[in-house]
């Protein structure tokens, strides 16, 4: 899950792109990057590493402008490369630059029409320089010098109808302006916000509200899905709804685990869906679980505290914090790799002996995918003295790929796949084991935005809403991402050379 930033301002925009950017890191680890435009040229940062490693004084004092968009890279296609940090140059029609939240499906398809009938070159594996290139072909189809907003629809219209997948964009064309637009199911997030100043009013787009939060930002309102919204350089906003037959089903892992709990999404405070999730779960154990004694509920900071605090209030029972993370260390599902996930588990998470010894323990989580945390952690309950080890997960069982913008391409590697209950708790250690229902995941998210009729709830149920997904596809995205494939693609990457940009 990748974050975007862009912002249409009326004095220099890198610093508050920066500090957006900073706010949305939970979002991706791996490559940061910001591009601005001043006197119709493009100024670019990017590289591989967090926000505060890429940027450093000199490259802010160089981004200089009123208009730029910014980036932050979780990979879930191409590699891990430099050169596949985001946001990607195009130089025509206009001069391009566009930063990508998602995952395009008809990678393939689209990557032999862009060569075969476009004659437009794509420099590296990533989806989201295919993406750019296919809005450059659209928009070099319109008749104006001066690009008209209709034009600007028109060529989205046309991206929406070549594109598949889940994407959340935003692009800037030089001499022109901004344009953010969202794929038509509204799979990834997107919000617009208005901070007004001396000389005017300033425009932001961004992944998560907290973003705008961050910047002084007020929330204007999400982007729906298939819509555009076109910032023009001197600031006038022009919108419209460019899909053929927008249907909004947000993704509900941004629920479960992405999306900063002080973010809002489509409405649904993701806080406010967090509590729910465990209120449903809590009552769910109060039934399934009425003979067993739990002592105290622990949460695996940091994504699940505010799941675990609702479950003991539900249950009565006390919510200790009994393990300290190490705050310098990142979220490990987010990371490139497995070894370096199994590794970074035990350097994250360390338990406090006093809060287990002797005791029945009910550790909860907000999602089981690959097993890794879950398998660790209650290892290290055991080693620090608990009795019993009970597990709760408010998301149910992850059991199919996801192919919108979560790395998870390999059903073997998750570990409800295949697998009941029963099963998945042996293979994890814990005593007793249980999963929310899909149903009362779907309620507690809802429950802030009854509107919402439908989430993309793919990875529980194996049901994609693009309807472009079978066995075939499937096999040959595990095929091509799974742990070892990836392992040798990203030994391969260091080999590709960039294109040039600010460096070091
Ligand atoms: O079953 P797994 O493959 O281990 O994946 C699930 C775990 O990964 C995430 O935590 P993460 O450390 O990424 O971030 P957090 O600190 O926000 O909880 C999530 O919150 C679960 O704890
Ligand atoms: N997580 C994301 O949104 C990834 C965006 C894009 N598919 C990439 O790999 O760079
Ligand atoms: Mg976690």
């Amino acid at each position: 899950m990748c974050g975007i930033v862009g912002i249409v301002g009326n004095t220099s925009v890198a610093q508050s792109i920066y500090d957006g950017l900073t706010v949305l890191q939970h979002r991706g680890q791996d490559a940061a990057g910001i591009v601005t435009i001043n006197d119709n040229t493009f100024r670019l940062r990017k590289a591989n590493g967090l926000v505060k490693d890429v940027f450093h004084t000199r490259h802010m004092l160089r981004l200089q402008g009123n208009i730029g968009i910014g980036h932050i890279r979780y990979p879930t296609a191409g590699t891990s490369s430099s050169s596949e940090a985001q946001p990607f140059y195009a130089n025509s029609p206009f001069g391009l630059a566009l930063a990508h939240n998602g995952n395009l499906t008809n990678y393939a398809e689209l990557k032999q029409w862009l060569f075969e009938s476009a004659r437009r070159h794509v420099n590296t594996t990533s989806d989201s320089e295919l993406l750019l290139n296919i809005l450059g072909h659209e928009l070099a189809q319109t008749e104006h010098l001066n690009l008209t907003p209709d034009d600007v629809f028109t060529s989205i219209a046309n991206v929406h109808k070549r594109v598949r997948g889940g994407y959340a964009t935003v692009a800037m064309i030089i001499g022109h302006g901004m344009v953010a637009f969202r794929d038509p199911n509204g799979i990834r997030p997107l919000v617009f916000g208005k901070r007004e100043t001396d000389k005017g009013a300033e425009y932001m787009v961004a992944s998560e509200s907290v973003a705008l939060d961050a910047c002084d930002f007020e929330f204007v309102r999400d982007v729906a899905p298939g819509e555009a919204i076109y910032f023009t350089e001197d600031g006038k906003i022009h919108s419209q709804q460019c899909a053929e037959a927008p249907s909004y089903s947000p993704c509900i892992f941004e629920f479960v685990y992405f999306a900063r709990p002080d973010s809002t999404i489509d409405k649904m405070s993701v806080y406010g869906s967090r509590v729910e999730m465990g209120k449903k779960l809590g009552e769910k154990i109060a039934k399934e679980w009425d003979d067993l004694d739990i002592d105290v509920v622990i949460p695996i900071p940091e994504t699940s505290c505010d799941i675990a605090l609702q479950i003991a209030h539900q249950l009565d029972i006390p919510y200790r914090q009994g393990f300290v993370k190490n705050r310098y260390i990142g979220r490990t599902f987010i990371m490139p790799g497995q070894e370096m996930r199994k590794k970074s588990v035990r350097r994250k998470l360390n338990a406090i002996g006093a809060e287990f010894k002797g005791k029945n323990v009910l550790l909860v989580d907000d999602s089981v995918v690959r097993g890794t945390t879950s398998e660790q952690i209650i290892e290290m309950a055991r080693a620090a003295g608990a009795k019993k080890v009970y597990f709760a997960s408010a998301a149910p069982e992850i059991r199919f790929p996801n192919v919108y913008g979560i790395d998870m391409p390999s059903a073997n590697e998750l570990i409800a796949h295949g697998r009941e209950v029963e099963d998945i708790c042996e293979i994890i250690g814990a005593d007793e084991l249980i999963f929310q229902d899909i149903e009362d995941l779907v309620a507690a998210v809802r429950i802030s935005n009854p509107e919402i009729k439908r989430f993309e709830t793919s990875v529980f149920d194996g049901v994609y809403i693009t309807n472009d997904i079978d066995q075939g596809y499937l096999e040959e995205l595990d095929a091509a991402r799974n742990n070892e494939s990836k392992e040798q693609t990203d030994k391969n990457a260091d080999s590709i050379i960039d294109l040039h940009n600010e460096g070091a």
